[in-house]
């Protein structure tokens, strides 16, 4: 049986060194660093994971703000209020929460944000910055991986990982991120997406799998080596007449099959998310000290 990677566990470890890091910063007398989200509409999803991100700046002593704006704000509109928000003083970071509605083009608006205050690491500065291993914001999600494996101690440097699917926000960036030099990273990465020929040939030679396909139970316990890690980006959720929310929350990976045979294995929900939300308040806090430097020079 496979051993669980805790995220919620990891992420209240790291939310308590932030925190601590924090009261460090006030204790010196400055202020507090500063997170704004920006939610455009209301997608059932994303007001709870922006109501997560207000209550984790709570819960590490940061300031935070939401700015909530209608469905039916244009592209214009939204570009304005980013441009605002890039000339805000005393604001370390924002995020506007994605997906935004089909009528806003998300390249433009992410490309406006000030790659300064870009905690959400899109930018393509950032990007172009992780890809070539300089110092930078990091996506949350794959960011949160590498420190979870990186905590775990799970060595990746010769290993073959395949990451199932190639998103802007996760799949992409993690496959950098693990080719990179340095550990975790040194790993040899297969990249694989929704036009591979024969996906299951790929995950079967894999030391490690990065599934962020949202599709619930894809992987199965046939598709993986003995002995694999396996981490889980996916959740969907599933209608459950039977379950008093009427829903389910399912990862990509065929959790009651595929954990007797893997070595490690991230839980959905419990795993990767926590550690993104954690991220976000890591990478908030590096614009913040990166500002403080600045002002104290
Ligand atoms: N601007 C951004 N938009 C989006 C991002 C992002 O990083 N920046 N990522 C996702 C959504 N997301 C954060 O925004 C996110 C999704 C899920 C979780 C999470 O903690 N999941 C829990 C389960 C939550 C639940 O009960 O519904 C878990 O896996 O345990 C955190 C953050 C897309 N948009
Ligand atoms: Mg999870």
């Amino acid at each position: 049986m496979a051993n669980i990677l805790d995220g919620i566990k990891l992420s209240k470890q790291i939310k308590q060194e932030i925190k601590d890091e924090v009261i460090q910063y006030v204790n010196q007398g400055y202020r507090r660093p500063h997170l704004l989200a920006l939610l455009v509409g209301e997608n059932a999803a994303s007001v709870t994971y922006v109501n997560n991100k207000i209550k984790d700046c709570q819960a590490v002593g940061f300031k935070s703000s939401l700015v909530k704006l209608k469905n039916t704000i244009t592209e214009e509109g939204l570009l304005k209020e980013v441009g605002k928000l890039n000339e805000t003083d005393g604001l370390d970071g924002f995020i506007v929460q994605l997906p935004l509605p089909k009528h806003i083009n998300q390249e433009r608006i992410i490309t406006a944000i000030n790659p300064d205050k870009d905690v959400d690491g899109f930018h393509p500065v950032n990007f172009g910055k992780m890809a070539l291993g300089i110092e930078s914001f990091l996506p949350a999600t794959p960011y949160g991986i590498m420190e979870m494996l990186s905590r775990y101690k799970i060595s990746t440097e010769g290993k073959q990982v395949v990451v199932i699917g190639r998103s802007r926000i996760v799949g992409r960036p993690m496959s950098i991120l693990l080719s990179r030099k340095g550990n975790p990273g040194d790993a040899t990465v297969t990249l694989v997406h929704s036009k591979t020929v024969d996906i299951p040939k790929h995950t079967r030679n894999a030391d490690i799998i990065i599934t962020a396909l949202g599709v619930p139970q894809f992987l199965k316990a046939d598709m993986i080596k003995q002995g694999s890690v396996i981490i889980d980006v996916g959740i969907t959720k599933v209608e459950d007449f039977t379950s008093e929310k009427g829903y389910y929350l399912s990862g990509d990976v065929d959790f009651p099959e595929v954990s007797p045979k893997a070595s490690w294995i991230t839980p959905v929900p419990g795993g990767v998310g926590p550690m993104t939300r954690a991220m976000l308040l890591k990478n908030t806090l590096f614009a913040y000290s990166k500002e403080i430097k600045k002002q104290n020079k």
